[in-house]
């Protein structure tokens, strides 16, 4: 820098010192020293100045910065999102709020933004204006619903599906790890409930695998465990056998003195399957709190969750493999892959929302499509990976009446040798009913007949009803379901 220059930023410096100095410094300097005007009226005698806070917005600033024209009030942040509209639906108006205690302080509220996150806008706008092809702007998720008539323009994938949201770009090779693997007792057997991570999306997948053979050390497997590659793959030199089996890489049953860690597959000598074994029976489930966890019965995936792991831990009969003129039987074997991806991928606020919408009249679809949403936003490319590192690609009976699913795990490279239908309990009884009229007298065995508490997940033998019946009629004729409808008050599953 010249030297003129370097004089003048020396002079500005000590006069921001100077300056610095009056603002912050405990008694005020006095203004002859700072060749200032010394007829200034006197400060007040004090121990420093007020602290004093710019005036300015760093969150206006922020916005300045870096979209010109957005003021303060371009934004609808609020500390209630309804205190601007006290009349929404659900809304609680807190101006009018009154403490019972007139000592009680005001409650300190959420702060809360009414409106789509700014990068939301700022694409809409740049679409608007022709200049961005981006996502429509979507409803702010805590507006409310205006009207039952409103339909939102199409919603960005959301993280709930295994495709959509990324830790990596969705060209990066998908991978998935088994995190943790334990047995749990169930009213079908036990299970091992197996945890995976993925990089894909964040979600904590699962899969039941239902092999009890592993758990009889006394006789020989006739066919290869069921196990994950990567939970029994050495994960660092030195890990060591009880990190192994705290994470399940154990084999047998674990217990005080039966502790053994597996050992990673290309080091074993798995039994190779025999022919006459079938081919493992698999489940692909999505998540469904609602009818899982609280015994919705506006659906039936805890039934059916139910039913695929009562169905594949049934126990299999062979012929023996020393005598084929008598058979033996196994332990029933094969998985459920647990997805999460609650709503048919859609969250599940979504799917509540959509539960009103129904109870308006709209179908599952109409619903899903009204939020903004696809039909059916799931991805089944993790339920693919775990598969695989679970060693059954090399052909499953496939538990389903959705086409979809086929489809996809086709396309994963899953050999679907057959497809088994999940026939809903109540339609089972139904169809038992009918036949139990037409052959008076006659006692028709039903297996729901063997079912008693405790043996669903919720403790449901079945769920039924007219929610049910809508649900499951849209899934067949919107949805492609493979299921022939047999529907409550309906002799030809016709009706409804
Ligand atoms: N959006 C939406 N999702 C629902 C509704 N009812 C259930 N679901 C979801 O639908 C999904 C059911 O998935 P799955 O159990 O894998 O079954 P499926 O795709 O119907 O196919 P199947 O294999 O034949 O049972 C779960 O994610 C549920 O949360 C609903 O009314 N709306």
């Amino acid at each position: 820098m010249p030297p003129h220059h370097g004089d003048r930023c020396i002079e500005d410096s000590l006069a921001d010192l100077a300056l610095l100095d009056m603002l912050t410094a405990p008694a005020p300097p006095d203004p002859a020293a700072l060749g200032l005007d010394v007829n200034m009226k006197p400060q007040k005698k004090h121990h420093g100045y007020k602290r004093r806070d710019a005036d300015l917005d760093p969150l206006l600033l922020a916005a300045a910065a870096s979209y010109g024209h957005v003021t303060r009030n371009h934004y609808a942040h609020d500390f209630f999102p309804a205190v601007g509209d006290p009349h929404a639906e659900g809304a609680y108006d807190w101006t009018k709020w009154q403490p019972e205690d007139p000592q009680e302080r005001k409650p300190r509220l959420k702060y809360v933004s009414r409106q789509a996150p700014r990068s939301q806008r700022v694409k809409q706008e740049g679409k608007e204006n022709g200049t961005a092809a981006s996502e429509p702007l979507r409803c702010a998720d805590n507006l409310p619903l205006s009207s039952a008539k409103t339909t939102f323009a199409p919603a960005p994938p959301t993280a709930t599906t295994a495709t959509s949201s990324s830790l990596l770009p969705p060209s990066a090779e998908l991978e998935v790890k088994c995190m943790a693997r334990t047995r749990v007792p169930t009213p079908h057997g036990p299970i091992f409930l197996h945890l995976y991570h993925n990089n894909r999306d964040n979600k904590e997948h699962l899969a039941i695998v239902v092999d009890s053979a592993q758990l009889r050390e006394d006789v020989p497997p006739l066919a290869p465990p069921i196990r994950s590659r990567s939970l029994d793959a050495v994960w660092s030199d030195t890990e060591t056998d009880v990190e192994r089996i705290t994470r399940g890489a154990y084999v047998g049953r674990l217990s005080q003195n039966s502790q053994m860690p597996s050992r990673p597959v290309e080091e074993r000598a798995d039994p190779t399957s025999i022919d006459t074994i079938p081919p493992p029976l698999v489940r692909i489930h999505s998540e469904c709190f609602t009818g899982e966890t609280i015994g919705s019965m506006r659906c039936d995936c805890g039934e059916q969750l139910d039913e695929a792991i009562r169905q594949i831990s049934q126990p299999i009969t062979i012929p023996s493999p020393s005598d084929p003129s008598q058979t033996v039987t196994i332990p029933g074997r094969g998985a459920v892959v647990y997805l999460r991806q609650e709503g048919r991928g859609i969250g599940l606020l979504s799917k509540i929302r959509a539960y009103n919408l129904q109870d308006l009249g709209h179908d599952t679809v109409t619903a899903n499509l009204m939020l903004g949403h696809k039909a059916d936003e799931r991805g089944y490319d993790i339920a693919g990976a775990i598969l695989r590192d679970l060693g059954l690609d090399g052909g499953v009976r496939l538990l389903t009446n959705n086409p979809d699913k086929m489809q996809a795990l086709e396309k994963e490279g899953i050999r679907v040798v057959e497809r088994v239908p999940m026939v809903p309990r109540s339609w089972q009884r139904r169809q038992h009913h009918k036949l139990g009229a037409a052959l008076v007298g006659v006692h028709v065995h039903h297996e729901a007949d063997e079912r008693e508490k405790g043996v669903t997940m919720i403790g449901m033998g079945e769920v039924y009803g007219e929610d049910l019946d809508k649900y499951l009629r849209t899934k067949v004729l919107r949805m492609g379901h493979m299921l022939p409808l047999q529907l409550a008050d309906s002799d030809d599953g016709e009706r409804m």
